[in-house]
């Protein structure tokens, strides 16, 4: 399972969290935010990780061209789109960048938005590599730590591969993949001491708990 933790903001973080365990990094491109970093400080975050970690670019309502500048100067592998990026933008990204992964956020606010948006949901699988869920929240975009209803969840079948996103923690990640089979885990504000610091006691922890997992195959449903 795919492990990403978001909103990075110092190097040595990276490399830490990488060892720990991590297959994603996070790094935070929107502005606003109090987790963003410049694509100078990307480049110098990247340059000291392995090749084999995906390197995350988060934006929300960015430009084509604002992205492409940031991706190609930093050495990004992918990026998360936060905003309210259109099926039609995601395509045109896709012609943009063919080799960086995308990832589409859906901000969730209840199953009637999921099921609602269906079809355009269907589309947008064309053009991006992976779906994000996160909880909705009225003042801010992204890291707040809020966490979505699991239950409903259950019915959600995409054609490709999404992440769980939106208020995971050590604490709650076992009750989280015991409802769910996501094909990855995305964390950031539940483990940090505060905005941008990453707390490296508590990502530990979530690695280990994540080790006590049971294959899918043999995890109890409910
Ligand atoms: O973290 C931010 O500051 C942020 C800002 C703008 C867009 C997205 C952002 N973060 C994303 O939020 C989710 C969930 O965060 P949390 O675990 O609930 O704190 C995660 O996907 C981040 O990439």
């Amino acid at each position: 399972m795919r492990v990403k933790i978001c909103g990075i903001t110092q190097p040595q973080q990276s490399v830490a969290i990488a060892s720990l365990g991590a297959t994603a990094l996070g790094f935070i491109c929107v502005p606003t935010s109090p987790r963003y970093v410049t694509s100078k400080e990307i480049q110098a975050a990247v340059a000291e990780l392995p090749a084999n970690i995906d390197k995350i670019g988060v934006f929300a309502n960015a430009s084509i061209t604002e992205i492409m500048e940031i991706v190609n100067s930093s050495g990004l592998t992918g990026v998360q789109l936060h905003g309210d990026e259109t099926p039609e933008f995601c395509c045109v990204l896709r012609q943009s960048l063919p080799k960086i992964e995308i990832i589409k956020a859906l901000r969730v606010r209840t199953l009637e938005n999921l099921i609602v948006t269906a079809p355009q949901k269907i589309k947008l699988t064309d053009y991006v590599d992976t779906l994000l869920l996160d909880a909705y929240h009225p003042q801010q975009l992204g890291g707040t730590g809020k966490t979505l209803d699991w239950e409903m969840l259950k019915k959600f079948r995409p054609s490709c591969p999404w992440l769980l996103a939106g208020g995971l923690t050590p604490d709650n990640i076992l009750a989280a993949l015991n409802q769910l089979q996501p094909d990855g885990i995305d964390l950031s504000s539940g483990v940090e001491i505060k905005p941008g610091d990453k707390d490296l006691n508590k990502v530990g922890l979530l690695f280990e708990k994540l080790g006590t997992l049971k294959s899918p195959s043999t995890r109890h449903h409910s």
